[in-house]
């Protein structure tokens, strides 16, 4: 098994070549990212990190090889690519500000990816997450269940750790649905939310509910106004446990970025929505009856990611 992650030298990507190598579940981590220009000096951060990460590999016990590299050739045979790399928001920016210098960059990546690993399964991580995921698939020709995006796990896990402080229970036993574009119109689901399989309705009144929804919704937001930049120790974990799933051949199901046609009544669109996850990818888009008001969010998340991708489109026809 064979894995490599593109952004490598960043903060997002060497979290995930981090996770990965510890579970210990690849013969090989490919680490890649682009050389860096200081003066008269040249950088290799993916070599660099690659390094240091195979230093660690006699202290945390594994044995997955960590190769960190500049040159696709090394990619070749990929089982799953990561895709990290791009530009991360600063205070003051939405997702979407980071549209066309991460359109550029992930339309490049995947376009290298799929010419050195034909069979391979992408996972984009790079934002504005759902259209980098229509960008990864157009670049790379690849099928729909073979290009995905990680965003529902990571906006999951907030929604659950949050759950779990209010409550003062184990995060673990906090299971949680979330659908939709990974932004502001993202829709965390309280009726499919439960602590050890019991309705979380049941603990939490519906104000402190949905104080908590808001939070989640908003938290990459938090994050970045905290650090400067964006988040990379939830979506690195995320991101691994998505190529995990598919490794192992799991049948996770996760909320996961997913291409669908008619699901929830959305036409051919990657969003967000719960998925099966295993050997070849996507095996199964999950429906489940959504009440009203959750379908309203749902359509509305649908129309701001598709704005995104129209915005994308014209960008593109300049
Ligand atoms: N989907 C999600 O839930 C999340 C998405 N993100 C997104 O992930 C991306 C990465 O974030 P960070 O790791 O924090 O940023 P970072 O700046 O730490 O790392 C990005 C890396 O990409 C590399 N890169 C840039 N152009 C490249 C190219 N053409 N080929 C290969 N590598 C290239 C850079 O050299 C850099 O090392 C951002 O777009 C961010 O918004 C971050 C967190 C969560
Ligand atoms: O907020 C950001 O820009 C990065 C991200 O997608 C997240 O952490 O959810």
């Amino acid at each position: 098994m064979k894995v490599t992650v593109v952004g490598a030298g960043g903060n997002v990507g060497s979290t995930v070549v981090d996770v990965l190598a510890q579970r210990d579940i690849c013969k090989e981590i490919v680490a890649v990212d682009i050389e860096k220009k200081d003066g008269d000096k040249t950088f290799y951060p993916s070599k660099g990190r690659g390094l240091d990460q195979w230093e660690s590999a006699p202290v945390n016990l594994f044995d997955t090889r960590i190769n960190g590299t500049v040159d696709y050739a090394d990619t070749a045979g990929s089982d799953v690519c990561v895709i990290t790399a791009g530009v991360p928001r600063r205070p003051g920016m939405s997702r979407d500000d980071l549209l066309e210098i991460n359109a550029n960059i992930v339309g490049d990546v995947s376009k290298k990816l799929a010419e050195h690993s034909p069979e391979t399964i992408i996972i984009v991580v790079s934002n504005p997450l759902d259209v980098m995921v229509q960008v990864a698939k157009e670049s790379s020709g690849l099928p729909y269940e073979r290009v995905m995006g990680m965003a529902g796990i990571l906006d999951t896990a907030r929604f659950r750790a949050f759950i779990a402080s209010e409550l003062d229970v184990s995060p673990k036993d906090i299971q949680a649905l979330l659908m939709g574009g990974h932004g502001d119109t993202m829709v965390p689901l309280p009726r499919f939310t439960t602590l050890a399989g019991m309705p979380i309705t049941h603990f939490i009144d519906e104000d402190r509910l949905q104080e908590i929804v808001d939070r989640a919704k908003k938290g990459g937001g938090e994050i970045v106004g905290l650090m400067g930049t964006s988040a990379w120790y939830a979506p690195g974990a995320a991101a691994a446990q998505m190529v995990e799933a598919i490794l192992l051949d799991q049948n996770r199901i996760f909320p996961v970025c997913a291409h669908i046609d008619g699901e929830y009544g959305i036409d051919d669109l990657y969003i967000g929505v719960p998925v099966k996850l295993g050997t070849g990818g996507v095996k199964e888009v999950i429906e489940v009856a959504l009440n009203e008001e959750e379908q309203d969010l749902l359509n509305e998340s649908a129309k701001a990611v598709r704005s995104t991708l129209d915005e994308f489109r014209e960008l593109m026809n300049k």
